[in-house]
């Protein structure tokens, strides 16, 4: 009997002991899973607070003025307080900035017109081009890109330059550059006859290639009218569409409140005072190939140059 208690009591005393060990894994399974939840919502908080930090610094955030996507049916305007810069100058009434900003129109050059401007650009760039990604070719000094120089495309092409350009290809140049111009003109309340082509004027094109020399380095932040003393007006005409042609390659407005871009689309054109109130650059081109044509005015007579003519 003794013997079967004892017996009894120890099968009791095994239940008991299951039956902790079943509290105790239960007890550790609950403890861990609490632990894992606890983690999980220490890592959403660490993810929440460093993306609100990201997107708060990063200079890279944006806001789009005018997207690749839209079609202006007028142009857009954005005014900005104009910077010093101008009283540093001969100033020339009717001309010279009073009213700043920027503004963009997708009415002033045709997508036809665009293309076949851009096939200008690329025959001549065809001649040369640079070992960088950055080449440019400029009508009216005759300056083309030539691996890490340039050479005078006029002069080292002289035998070929009239089976690469025609007089109608010049024409459309000096009828785009008039139209822009003229819209220049009535966004910023300006005398157009008051305002002079200057120089540089060129075509771009920009590719992925890595820089060779400081020349291929379009991307640094820079005020047009302290890069190039003349401009006091700077227009951009875009041959190519981001996101379908090339990728990066966005014109960015730096304003001290954050970035706003501008997309560049076949056809469009983005203009603006020169001054520091448009501090700008271009974001690298990733992929494909992005052609432009930059083209300045100047209201001092001094800087002006005339029209590109085929030789
Ligand atoms: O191609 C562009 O979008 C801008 C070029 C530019 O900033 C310049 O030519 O000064
Ligand atoms: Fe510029």
């Amino acid at each position: 009997m003794a013997v079967q208690r004892r017996g009894n009591f120890k099968i009791s005393d095994s239940n008991t002991t299951e039956k902790k060990i079943k509290r105790y894994n239960v007890h550790r399974q609950t403890s861990h899973s609490r632990a894992f939840i606890i983690t999980l919502l220490l890592l959403t908080a660490i993810c929440a607070v460093v993306s609100w930090l990201f997107l708060s610094f990063n200079d890279d955030i944006t806001e789009t003025l005018v997207s690749r996507w839209e079609a202006l049916s007028q142009p857009r305007v954005f005014v900005v307080q104009c910077s010093e810069d101008y009283e540093n100058h001969k100033r020339f009434p009717g001309c010279t900035p009073t009213k700043c900003g920027r503004a963009v129109s997708d009415n002033v050059v045709t997508k036809e017109e665009a293309q076949m401007l851009k096939r200008l650009a690329e025959r001549g760039l065809s001649l040369g081009g640079s070992d960088g990604g950055a080449s440019i070719l400029d009508l009216h000094s005759g300056a083309l890109s030539w691996g890490k120089k340039f050479v005078n495309i006029y002069r080292y092409f002289s035998a070929e330059i009239n089976d690469v350009f025609t007089e109608d290809d010049f024409k459309l140049y000096r009828d785009v550059r008039g139209r822009i111009q003229r819209v220049i003109a009535e966004t910023f309340g300006l005398d157009p006859t008051q305002m002079h082509l200057t120089k540089p004027t060129f075509f771009s094109r920009i590719n992925s290639t890595g820089a060779k020399t400081t020349h291929d380095e379009y991307w640094h932040p820079h005020i047009d009218k302290v890069t190039y003393g003349s401009f006091d007006y700077t227009s951009l005409l875009y041959l190519t569409d981001y996101s379908v042609d090339f990728g990066g390659g966005r014109f960015i407005f730096m304003d001290p409140d954050g970035n706003r871009t501008v997309e560049p689309l076949s056809g469009r054109v983005s203009f603006f005072s020169s001054g520091s109130e448009n501090l700008h650059r271009v974001e690298k081109v990733a992929w494909g190939t992005r052609y432009a044509i930059t083209v300045s005015f100047t209201c001092d007579p001094d800087h002006a140059i005339s029209d590109p003519i085929l030789p």
